[in-house]
């Protein structure tokens, strides 16, 4: 009884932020790439993040920041994305004050470059950067400071994980990426990913260390399953990743 009553207590906790006040998160569908942008929020200091926003559902994030009271810092990629164009260049736009950012190894242009272990601070907050080369070489995967939760882009999917055929993309790599990187993160850390294509909306890292059908195998195994995808291009490649080198706008105006 009371260890039961300990580990509900323990599971409160972590599902707060780092200061102990709990955390204003929004999960937020986009059908056409099935991409999830995650909005974060400081309760108190209406300081807030967006998460890999697209550009045709930038308009409706700010119209939801702005009736939250929140002030969006930064509008952060995991990576450049190769199926949606985009938000953060047009969010700049729509809320002054906000900074778009990305991976200094994205190649990618954006008004803040990040590297491994940076922070990026909102209010009482902070999201972690773990580079997580292996879908892209400039992937990163956000932590939020508490460990109970991770933004973990397309290197690790519910139940599956970006694909390494393109964009310089490499199957070894992404699998020491989430073995080390993700992997080692507390087993009830929640993980939230850039896409799903089956419905679901979130996984935990225990929950992907035991069963995901590709990261579970050994490395070698791993490399074959990836190399046999066979997995049609992204119908939008072609334009998106051209347009997400720059932020996913034509020229980018000082923030
Ligand atoms: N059909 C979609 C593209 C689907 C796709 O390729 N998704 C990527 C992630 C976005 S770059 C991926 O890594 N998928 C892994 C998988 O196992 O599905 C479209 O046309 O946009
Ligand atoms: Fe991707």
């Amino acid at each position: 009884m009371a260890g039961s009553v300990l580990r509900v207590a323990r599971r409160q906790l972590s599902q707060r932020g780092g200061s102990g006040a709990p955390i204003l998160l929004r999960q937020m569908f986009e059908p056409v790439s099935c991409t999830y942008t995650y909005l974060l929020g400081d309760r108190e200091s209406r300081e807030a993040v967006l998460i890999d926003p697209v550009l045709e559902t930038a308009p409706r994030d700010a119209q939801l920041i702005k009736e939250l009271g929140l002030r969006l810092l930064y509008a952060v990629n995991t990576h450049c994305h190769a199926d949606h164009i985009t938000g953060s260049g047009l969010l700049r736009s729509l809320l002054p004050g906000c900074q778009s950012v990305i991976s200094r190894l994205s190649g990618a242009q954006a008004d803040l470059h990040i590297e491994d272990g940076d922070s990026i601070r909102f209010g009482r907050f902070a999201l972690e950067t773990r580079a997580s080369p292996g879908h892209t070489p400039g992937c990163v995967t956000f932590v939020l400071n508490d460990h109970s939760m991770a933004f973990t882009g397309d290197a690790l999917l519910i139940r599956g994980c970006g694909r390494t055929d393109f964009q310089q993309g490499c199957a070894k790599t992404l699998y020491h990426s989430v073995h080390e990187k993700i992997f080692t993160l507390p087993g009830d850390c929640l993980i939230y990913p850039a896409h799903d294509y089956h419905g679901f909306t979130v996984s935990t890292v225990e929950e992907e260390r035991t069963l995901n059908p590709r990261l579970t195998r050994s490395c070698e195994e791993f490399v074959k399953i990836m190399d046999n995808l066979n997995l049609p291009k992204p119908q939008q490649i072609d334009f998106a990743v051209p347009a997400n080198m720059r932020c996913g706008v034509q020229t980018l105006p000082p923030a």
